[in-house]
């Protein structure tokens, strides 16, 4: 684990000690945006989204691919689940450049970076350079930049609820999404207690909300979903143990647990959630919080078994279902 400084790659864990024991996620670097008529214009086979499987990001990225209709149109590399000494590395050389780390890309991207080397990545083949590292961003420009290319204008950000969306991803982001790495990784008793008291009071304001909307903008799936289940389905088999989230878990909150089921089961998303590579990241890759590497048994929830959201109103008429 590590981050670039002036294009050199240093090994470093995290600095909490500057903090207070907390742990501050660092701004991407990389903010382009694909549109038709710029630099970046969307096109079939230019892109090149680099990801881990573990990673609740990157997962967004390759969830918003599939639904999108874009995975013939945008191609992807998997980095190895463990990041060691070296960040994030390929089991194989990655096939743009043969490069074995992650940090080889961003140097290519910009000969002087500096700050940390994250998943995901959207690359572009033609200029040779990233054009954005923020799921956030990304997710957005896949729901729609490529509509005209594939002709699937399925719409998970609706203009009617953007505001809504933003206000509940504000939370969710800072309290759930980031929140259990601000558990995790915290180095102080009362920096982490804080962070986890916080995680389960917004678990317990989207379980009430769950009880009254389908989704949590309403009777549409929208990216807000997308960018709470990618933490729910990691919760219970590795957040509740490793990132000691243990208050309640996941299952113990039967809207939340019926929603995350629903999530799972939506067509073409079970194939996006790989459990092995999931567990074998974050048991292996922090020696500070799990120094023998052991990488618990428990797999959560079934979610495979009814999801029993039908009574609640689900408006699919912008959605190709
Ligand atoms: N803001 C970024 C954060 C991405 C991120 O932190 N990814 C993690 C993997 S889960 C990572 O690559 N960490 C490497 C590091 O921090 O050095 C995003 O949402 O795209």
């Amino acid at each position: 684990m590590g981050r670039l400084v002036e294009g050199q790659w240093v090994d470093q864990w995290y600095d909490t000690d500057s903090n207070g024991g907390a742990f501050k996620r660092e701004d991407a670097g990389f903010r382009e945006w694909v549109a038709a008529d710029t630099r970046f214009a969307p096109d079939s086979g230019r892109y090149h989204l680099y990801v881990s499987l573990a990673c609740p990001w990157a997962h967004r990225t390759l969830i918003m691919r599939r639904l999108k209709g874009l995975e013939e149109h945008i191609g992807v590399t998997v980095v190895h689940p463990h990041m060691l000494e070296q960040g994030w590395e390929f089991a194989e050389p990655e096939p743009l450049y043969g490069y074995r780390c992650m940090h080889q890309l961003y140097t290519h991207a910009r000969v002087n970076y500096t700050g940390r080397v994250t998943v995901p990545v959207l690359w572009d083949r033609r200029e040779e350079t990233i054009v954005n590292n923020e799921s956030a961003e990304i997710i957005r420009i896949f729901n729609s930049a490529f509509d005209a290319l594939t002709g699937n204008r399925d719409d998970y950000y609706p203009a009617a609820l953007q505001d809504e969306i933003e206000r509940i991803n504000e939370r969710v982001y800072s309290e759930i999404n980031n929140g259990v790495y601000k558990a995790g990784f915290a180095t102080d008793q009362e920096v982490y207690e804080q962070a986890c008291r916080e995680l389960f009071s917004a678990l317990d304001w989207l379980e009430a909300l769950l009880g009254e909307r389908r989704y949590l903008a309403g009777s549409r799936l929208t990216l807000a979903d997308w960018r709470l289940f990618t933490t729910l389905v990691r919760f219970d088999p590795v957040y509740h143990g490793h990132f000691k989230c243990n208050l309640r878990r996941i299952e113990d909150y039967p809207n939340l647990l019926g929603y995350l089921r629903e999530l799972y089961q939506y067509p073409g998303i079970a194939d996006t959630v790989d459990f092995s590579h999931i567990k074998q990241h974050y048991y292996y890759s922090h020696p500070t919080i799990n120094p023998n590497r052991i990488v618990a048994l428990g797999m959560g929830p079934d979610l495979l078994a009814p999801h029993q959201r039908d009574g609640l109103t689900a408006d699919t008429s912008q959605q190709g279902r």
